[in-house]
């Protein structure tokens, strides 16, 4: 049944009053990471809702109503009925996602594992990214491989990057070289195959990159346990994550949630030690070679362990604070925004914003986890919290998200099949062809659709691709095909549309832009309009401004 509190707390403590008011499990755990100084929430959870958060959060527990709540000898006793003992939690309480330049370098792996401990309530799984542009670097090295002949492999520049990047790393870590050299002499191999073979198929480019994951968080489990904390390395493609086979974007399976938690969940019990666990990599289910989640992943693999093992919170933690208004380097003046709820992350995500991965919403979203976007160069920010639901009544706009280079079609019917008969026929061409659409607008006789570009990565497959498509749609409509167009998404309140639209189009009108589509989705939580590639910066910072820079909101 549930009852009514209120909770006030400072780091590590939590006060606990009656009240009514809204939903509070996820600010409990904001409580918990408010460095310094007071946070108060009302809310209604259940009894056995806050006990267990309690256990599994409060290092101490202090009441302000002891008639109500109090803690005694570890036993909660509410409104006189005993709950029983507080337990902590026999294994984890959150997972920690570090990206790519919160890992860089050694200096910032000793200020992450500085961070981690800062935390001593927590028991917390960590994800790792690779090293900065180790990814990218990655990549490029296979693409040269291709082309420079095996004998040439060695002198490939990317590839001297990366060996001393890692050895370095582990050097000023002093921890043993023997962490990495195994793999750097493996890659080097591989990059030979693939100068002998001239060939880098998407199966061996996903093999290649895992090279960064499994590299960063060997020298960041050896570092830890140089200092005298107990951590364990996982490769993720040996843990339990099992993916489709889509090489490069990899789905996850359902079966990777058990998985997952059954041997973390053991090998905690049977011996317990921090997890490092490699992001974006996966195993594939049919071929069992290695995959990975698609650009950005990492975000992914820590919501799903996050499900996996329905934790309290999911944290992830990057180089801003927290999601922005704006992508901070479009617009210098975006700010962090405090709380978004899954499906405004996920639109944002999905419509471009680099700073979360497209897909990794989903698993929070179905465990109904917390997810809180955090500064790693910048702890005391409190950063975003991002949940099921938020009080929308004073919500206009999130924020702007701007996808470039995209494609945009224009259909128009001959009018050869029925209203029903033209739709359904333009969709199911886009399906024979395994294209898949982001923005859509139609009338009776017409549709304006977008394609998504991170589905049409190989150029060359693209154009051969697009002119199928046109072919056959050319059979029942007048098909335009325009390049270089930007998608620019308004993530808010769509219950504001009017009061969005009025400002955007007054912007963009004084402007002197066309908008060629507009979209209005059925998630409500976003308008997307296009525009051309070459005006779309400029008209994103202008929106910024009124929408989010007040002195220029008269514009
Ligand atoms: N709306 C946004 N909010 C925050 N960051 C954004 C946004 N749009 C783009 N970015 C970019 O995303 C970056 C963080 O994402 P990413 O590089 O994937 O982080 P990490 O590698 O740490 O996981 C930021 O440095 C920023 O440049
Ligand atoms: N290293 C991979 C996966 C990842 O998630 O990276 P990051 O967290 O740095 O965006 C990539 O660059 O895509």
């Amino acid at each position: 049944m549930a009852s009514a509190f209120q909770l006030c707390g400072v780091k590590g403590d939590v006060y606990v009053t009656p009240r009514r008011s809204f939903d509070c499990e996820t600010r409990i755990g904001f409580a918990k990471f408010v460095p310094a100084g007071l946070y108060c929430a009302g809310g209604v959870v259940s009894s056995e809702k806050v006990r267990s958060l309690l256990s599994v959060t409060c290092k101490a527990m202090t009441t302000t109503r002891s008639d109500v709540v109090e803690k005694k000898n570890n036993v909660i006793v509410e409104n006189g009925e005993n709950f029983g003992e507080i337990e902590k939690s026999s294994s984890y309480t959150c997972v920690m996602k570090f990206g790519g330049s919160s890992v860089a370098s050694a200096e910032r792996m000793r200020e992450v594992a500085a961070l981690i401990l800062s935390f001593p309530q927590e028991r917390p799984i960590i994800v790792l990214s690779a090293m900065g542009k180790t990814t990218n670097k990655l990549l490029t090295a296979g693409e040269k491989a291709v082309s420079c002949g095996a004998t040439n492999v060695s002198i490939i520049e990317e590839l001297d990057f990366i060996k001393d990047l890692h050895l370095r790393t582990v050097d000023e870590l002093r921890v043993d070289r023997t962490v990495v050299s195994k793999h750097l002499e493996e890659l080097e191999q591989l990059l030979k195959g693939i100068a002998m073979i001239k060939e880098l198929t998407q199966r061996t480019k996903d093999y290649l990159v895992s090279f960064g994951e499994c590299m960063s968080t060997r020298v960041f489990a050896a570092y830890l346990n140089k200092i005298g904390v107990k951590a364990r390395q996982y490769d993720a493609f040996d843990m339990g994550f099992i993916t489709t086979d889509d090489f490069t974007n990899a789905d996850i399976l359902n079966a990777t949630y058990p998985a997952v938690a059954k041997r973390l969940h053991s090998d905690w019990v049977s011996n317990p030690a921090i997890p490092i666990v490699t992001g974006f990599l996966g195993k594939a289910q049919k071929s069992c070679a290695v995959t990975t989640l698609g650009r950005g992943g990492s975000d992914l693999t820590a919501t799903t362990i996050g499900k996996a093992l329905g934790l309290p919170e999911i944290q992830v933690w990057k180089d801003v604070d927290g999601v922005l208004t704006c992508d901070p380097n479009i617009c210098s003046q975006a700010t962090p925004v405090p709380y978004l709820t899954f499906d405004e992350a996920a639109e944002l995500a999905y419509f471009g914003a680099q700073v979360l991965h497209p897909q990794s919403m989903r698993p929070a979203r179905e465990g109904d986890i917390p997810v809180r976007v955090k500064n790693s160069y910048n702890p005391k920010a409190p950063g975003t919290l991002i949940t099921k639901g938020r009080d929308m009544s004073k919500a206009v706009l999130t924020s702007i998200v701007l996808k470039r280079n995209v494609t945009m079609l224009d259909i128009v019917s001959t009018r050869m099949l029925g209203q029903y008969g033209f739709l359904a026929k333009v969709f199911s061409t886009f399906e024979d062809f395994g294209i898949s659409v982001d923005v859509v607008a139609t009338s009776e006789v017409s549709i304006s659709l977008t394609l998504d570009p991170s589905k049409l990565w190989i150029r060359e497959i693209i154009q051969q691709e697009l002119d199928h498509v046109v072919e056959e749609l050319e059979k029942i409509a007048v098909v335009n095909l325009l390049k270089n167009r930007s998608i620019i998404s308004l993530i808010g309140n769509v219950q504001m549309s009017s009061l969005i639209l009025e400002k955007a189009f007054r912007v963009l009108r004084k402007l002197g832009i066309t908008v060629q589509m507009i979209s209005q989705g059925a998630s409500k939580v976003n308008i997307s309009l296009v525009v051309n590639d070459s005006e779309a910066e400029q008209c994103v910072r202008a929106l910024h401004s009124v929408f989010f820079e007040s002195e220029l909101s008269e514009l």
